[in-house]
C-alpha cells in the first residue's frame, strides 16, 4: 500500500484555505476535512459538543481546545486509512500539540495573502449558513444571486466579513496562528504561499504536492521491497 499522506492548510479568513482543500482533493485524492464542516455536522446532528460548540460559534468565538480537540481527534483515528488536508484545525498551539501527539504531519501549507485583497474577497463572499458552502460574487458566484445553489436556501453575508472588522479579526488570527507556524516551522514541514490570487498560488502547491507525494511513495515502495 502506497504510503499515507497527511496535510494541513493555515491561513487568515478568506484566504482561500477552503477553495484550494477542495481543490486538493480533486487534484490529490486527499479527503477533504474541514474543522467547520466538522462543527456544522456535529450541531446539525445535536450532539452534545455540537450544542456546546454552538453558543461559541453564534458568538463569532473560537470553540474551546479542549471541546475541539475531543470532536476532532477521534474522527482522524476513523481515516488511519485515508490520506488528508486538514483545513481550520489547529487553530490554537494548544490544539497543533494535541494534534501532533496523535499523528505526524507531512506537509502544512500556509497562506500569506495581503489583507487589501482579503478585504475585497470577504466583502464579496455570501455563506450558506447550514452547510458553510461559501460563494464569490466574482470568483464563484452563486447559479442565481442570493441563492444556494445545492439547497435553494438564502445566502446570508457575516457581519464581520465586513471590511471594519476584518482588522481584528486578522490581527486575532495573526496572534493566536504564530506559534502554532513557530512550531511548524522548526519541525521543518511549513511552506508559505504569497499572492492576491488562488489560481496563482495553486502552482505551486500543486507542484508541492506532486513531489512529496511521489518522493514518499517511492521511498515506501523501497522500504518494502526491501
Ligand atoms: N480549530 C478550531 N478551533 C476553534 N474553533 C473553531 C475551529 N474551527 C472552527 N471553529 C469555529 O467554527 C466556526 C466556523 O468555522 P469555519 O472555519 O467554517 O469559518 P470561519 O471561522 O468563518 O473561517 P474563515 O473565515 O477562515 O473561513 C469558527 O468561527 C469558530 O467559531
Ligand atoms: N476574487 C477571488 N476570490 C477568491 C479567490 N480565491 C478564493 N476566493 C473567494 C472564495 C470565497 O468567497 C472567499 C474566501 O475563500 P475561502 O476558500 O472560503 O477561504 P477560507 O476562509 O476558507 O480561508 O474568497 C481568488 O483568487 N480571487
Amino acid at each position: 500500500m502506497s504510503k499515507l499522506f497527511r496535510a494541513v492548510i493555515m491561513g487568515p479568513p478568506g484566504s482561500g484555505k477552503g477553495t484550494i482543500s477542495e481543490r486538493i482533493a480533486q487534484s490529490f485524492g486527499l479527503q477533504h476535512l474541514s474543522s467547520g464542516d466538522f462543527l456544522r455536522e456535529n450541531i446539525a446532528a445535536n450532539t452534545e459538543a455540537g450544542v456546546l460548540a454552538k453558543t461559541y460559534i453564534e458568538k463569532r468565538l473560537l470553540v474551546p481546545d479542549h471541546v475541539m480537540t475531543r470532536l476532532l481527534l477521534p474522527r482522524l483515528e476513523e481515516m488511519t486509512r485515508h490520506s488528508w488536508i486538514l483545513d481550520g484545525f489547529p487553530r490554537t498551539l494548544a490544539q497543533a500539540e494535541a494534534l501532533s501527539r496523535a499523528c505526524e504531519l507531512d506537509v502544512v501549507i500556509s497562506l500569506n495573502i495581503p489583507l487589501e485583497t482579503l478585504k475585497e474577497r470577504l466583502r464579496h463572499r455570501w455563506i450558506h449558513p447550514a452547510s458553510g458552502r461559501v460563494y464569490n460574487l466574482c470568483f464563484n458566484p452563486p447559479r442565481v444571486q442570493g441563492v444556494d445553489d445545492i439547497s435553494g436556501e438564502p445566502l446570508i453575508q457575516h457581519e464581520d466579513d465586513r471590511p471594519e472588522a476584518l482588522v481584528a479579526r486578522l490581527r486575532h488570527y495573526k496572534d493566536v496562528a504564530k506559534p502554532v507556524i513557530d512550531l511548524y516551522k522548526a519541525k521543518n514541514i511549513l511552506h508559505t504561499f504569497s499572492d492576491t490570487d488562488t489560481d496563482r498560488i495553486w502552482p505551486h502547491i500543486s507542484s508541492l504536492l506532486n513531489t512529496k507525494i511521489r518522493t514518499d511513495q517511492s521511498s515506501a515502495q523501497r522500504a518494502s521491497t526491501n
